[in-house]
């Protein structure tokens, strides 16, 4: 695996080392002594997939507040997804920052969420699915949601989504 840094600090931009033969390819996309040789965590509780028909499809931003904050490594497992990591801890020197990684199933390509950041991705190609480690359990009271198109982040998006919750559509402006 190679680690790629990304516009916010501690996220990361993961390129695998596939191990192609003619059966097919290998490739590893999780170690946790690679993990924690690189300061990350690696310890994970929980994995979720989302499965999302329709290209334009946008879930999110979403995080949890302490004390269950969640890491996340996400990756695509079918078809294409633009995925943001957006940095909302005010400590750090990105605060406020976003990156945009294109998940390419095809490429096997994943990015690192780390906690204190909000996660959300727009689908871009039909029959998109998602597959993602969370190093904290889910906690309803403890879910929070910042709106896509919020001016305070100014998050370059492909387009448009075509797709969203209501409760994504309609999260309230950022307060920092
Ligand atoms: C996240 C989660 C949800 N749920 C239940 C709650 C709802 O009844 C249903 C759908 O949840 P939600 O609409 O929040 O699903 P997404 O909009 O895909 O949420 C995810 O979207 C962005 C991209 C994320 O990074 C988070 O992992 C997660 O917030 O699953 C659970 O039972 N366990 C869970 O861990």
């Amino acid at each position: 695996m190679r680690f790629f840094e990304t516009a916010v600090a501690g996220a990361y931009h993961i390129e695998p080392d596939p191990f192609v033969d003619e059966r097919g390819v290998f490739a590893r996309t999780f170690c946790a002594e690679t993990f924690a040789e690189k300061g990350l965590v690696e310890r994970f509780v929980q994995t979720n997939t989302s499965f999302n028909p329709r290209k334009g499809t946008l879930r999110g931003l979403h995080w949890q507040d302490p004390p269950k904050g969640e890491t996340k490594l996400v990756r695509a497992t079918r078809g294409r997804l633009f995925d943001v990591v957006l940095d909302l801890r005010p400590e750090s020197p990105t605060y406020l920052a976003h990156a945009g990684v294109e998940l390419d199933a095809d490429r096997r390509n994943a990015l690192y969420v780390p906690v204190g950041c909000a996660h959300g991705f727009l689908t871009l190609s039909d029959d998109t699915e998602a597959f993602y480690l969370v190093s904290e359990s889910y906690s309803p009271d403890h879910a929070r949601a910042a709106r896509w198109d919020d001016r305070a982040f100014a998050i370059a998006w492909p387009f448009a989504p075509t797709v969203i919750s209501p409760r994504d559509a309609t999260a309230e402006d950022f307060t920092p």
